[in-house]
């Protein structure tokens, strides 16, 4: 928690501290309103005039007013401190997010980032919201009201001190039980989202094996296990709050009980007339000292789970990218568009095997290489690697002659123009799906643009959409078909004009027709562009200039179609499982 309050800019302290004087003033404020009723209770008592009466009367007014003023100012500066932290935070977190590498976003989960940069967040700024005004104002309402009425009857002080030691008791009791429940509810929280998340995306296929009854026991069980959590806590707080009122109210019957004695043994009307005046200002003390109380008890239930959230957060923040940001912003010169393989190795997990092993291959400027083998052989992790999604644990991947660990991020991606396997889209227009990212070059043009979708053989359906490249796409592309889909996301590969273009199994969605001139076009149009395909169809690579097959993460045949149709086992069977002899000739 601490380390997340660190995060305060100066502003932000500043404020805290200006609320401290305004803290202190409204405590003062309300430890001045007894006195002004002990004085009235003795004008009354004595007689005094309506002019008298009036006057101290008004100033417990104007005290109630300066006190209900100051608690505004401080509600207004907590609110803003409050809501100032929280969006750095979330800043903070959004900033680091989008630093990882895979192998963090794996980590962390995805419904788990989402609930750390939300719910999380919003619980630190609730407990600083609350916080400045709670825990600064309880201690000292508590510390200054005991020295006030410390010099009164010691019967009164011990009845209060008891008071508080039962209201410690109370508090001891919920510390213990609520709070291991706190601790747990933001990882209830997590599944909630996850299961839902989940049900969401996969809704077609849930429907479709009718699989509601699973997915909805699954559901349920999360949403009964954070309610059950949720209950409990919500129980103990129903019973904690009638049981602070018992102390309070009979800290007040104690008192005045207390009083009653006091002032039946007490000798002359003088002296029992000043102890009832103290009797009154004591009760409003006393109050003051259980109310303090209940503040600070307040806080200790929200803190915990403010403090797992501030965890939470800061271990977000705190973990930094496995992917080191290298330097270089240029490749060797006369070798731009090389991409070099070297006896890499890869295992996704530190000591799990490696799921890529000796791969070692080049491709040269303007080069097809294709990439085929068995599912699970390794195809999708070892394009991951150009890109620097995960960084290769032995060997090293060279782009125009560098490492790819050397370059600068924002110099390596400006070389690469990547398509994974599943394509995405976002919120917004063809357009503004198209020309997305930015490369360095100037912004493209609607003639780039359609010469991009040309390629990608997307125009056809694009020019008959009513707002043509100003169509709007749903998140994720759902008014789209899966073909049109992977057509504009290769149209926005394209479109970036990279030195490497990377096909991860991007033409399995569209048919052989076009699959084959969106190829031909490739080959005619970015001819000075090196492609990498990964696909499972033989049809789609067998132009290739070269092959790499791929078995259990090894390379297993190097070659062109011919020469691997020839002398490859492996290729051989993958072929002759999908083509006929003279198909393959
Ligand atoms: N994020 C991950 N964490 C752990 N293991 C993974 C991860 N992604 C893939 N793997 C494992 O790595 C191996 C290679 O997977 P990869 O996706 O590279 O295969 P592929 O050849 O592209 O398969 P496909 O043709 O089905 O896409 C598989 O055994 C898979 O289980």
């Amino acid at each position: 928690m601490f380390k997340v309050l660190k995060r305060m800019s100066k502003k932000e302290v500043g404020y805290v501290l200006v609320s401290l004087i305004f803290i202190v003033s409204q405590v003062y404020l309300d430890l001045k309103l007894p006195d002004y009723m002990s004085k009235i209770t003795m004008l009354i008592q004595t007689k005094g005039t309506l002019h008298e009466i009036l006057k101290e009367g008004s100033f417990m007014l104007l005290c109630a007013l300066g006190s209900l003023l100051a608690a505004v100012i401080v509600g207004f500066f907590a609110a803003r401190v409050a809501a100032g932290l929280s969006r750095k935070l979330r800043r903070d977190v959004y900033y680091q997010v989008s630093e990882y590498s895979m192998a963090e976003i794996n980590k962390f989960s995805t419904p788990s980032l989402i609930t750390r940069s939300t719910n999380d967040i919003t619980q630190v700024q609730m407990i600083v919201a609350m916080g400045l005004q709670l825990v600064i104002k309880a201690p000292i309402t508590a510390v200054w009201a005991i020295t006030k009425i410390s010099n009164k009857s010691w019967e009164w002080t011990t009845a209060t001190a008891l008071a508080v030691v039962f209201l410690l008791v109370v508090i001891g009791i919920i510390i213990t039980f609520a709070m291991p429940k706190f601790k747990i509810i933001q990882k209830l929280t997590d599944r909630l989202n996850s299961v839902t998340r989940e049900n969401l995306t996969g809704i077609r296929v849930v429907r479709a094996y009718n699989a509601e009854g699973y997915e909805t026991n699954k559901f349920e069980k999360a949403n009964d296990d954070i309610t059950k959590t949720n209950l409990f806590v919500q129980r103990m707080m129903a019973v904690m709050m009638p049981v602070m009122s018992l102390i309070s109210n009979g800290l007040t019957l104690a008192v005045y009980l207390i009083g009653a004695s006091l002032i039946e043994s007490a000798v002359g009307i003088q002296s029992r007339m000043s102890l009832f005046s103290d009797m009154v200002v004591f009760t409003s003390y006393a109050m003051q000292v259980v109310m303090a109380f209940m503040m600070l008890t307040m806080i200790f239930i929200m803190l915990p789970r403010a403090s797992v959230s501030a965890k939470r957060i800061m271990e977000v923040i705190e973990t930094k990218s496995s992917i080191k940001d290298g330097t270089k912003t240029a490749g060797t010169a006369g070798v731009e568009g090389t991409i070099e393989f070297k006896d890499v190795a890869f295992g996704y997990a530190d000591g799990s095997e490696d799921v890529i092993e000796g791969v070692s291959f080049t491709a040269t400027k303007g080069q097809t290489v294709a990439f085929i083998g068995s599912t699970g052989a390794g195809k999708s992790t070892l394009i991951n690697l150009i890109p620097r999604y995960y960084d290769a644990t032995k060997g090293s991947v060279l782009v125009d002659g560098v490492d790819v660990k050397d370059y600068s991020i924002e110099t390596l991606h400006d070389k690469i123009g990547f398509n994974p396997q599943k394509p995405v889209m976002f919120n917004g227009t063809i357009r503004s799906n198209i020309s997305f990212g930015d490369t360095g070059h100037a912004p493209l043009t609607d003639e780039q643009i359609w010469q991009a979708l040309d390629i990608a053989q997307a125009s056809e359906f694009v020019k008959k959409l009513p707002d043509g490249l100003d169509s709007e796409i749903s998140q994720g592309g759902l008014n789209l078909s899966g073909g049109q889909k992977q057509r504009l996301a290769i149209a926005r590969a394209i479109a970036r004009r990279p030195e490497i273009l990377v096909f991860d199994d991007s033409f399995s969605a569209l048919d052989y027709r076009t699959d084959k001139t969106l190829r031909d076009t490739l080959t005619r149009e970015v001819k000075d562009t090196t492609k990498l395909i990964v696909a499972q169809r033989i049809g789609t690579i067998m132009d290739a200039d070269q092959i790499v097959v791929l078995d259990r993460g090894k390379v297993v045949g190097l070659g062109t179609h011919k020469e691997l149709l020839a002398n490859n086992d492996v290729y051989q069977e993958i072929a002759y499982s999908q083509l006929s002899k003279e198909e393959l000739a």
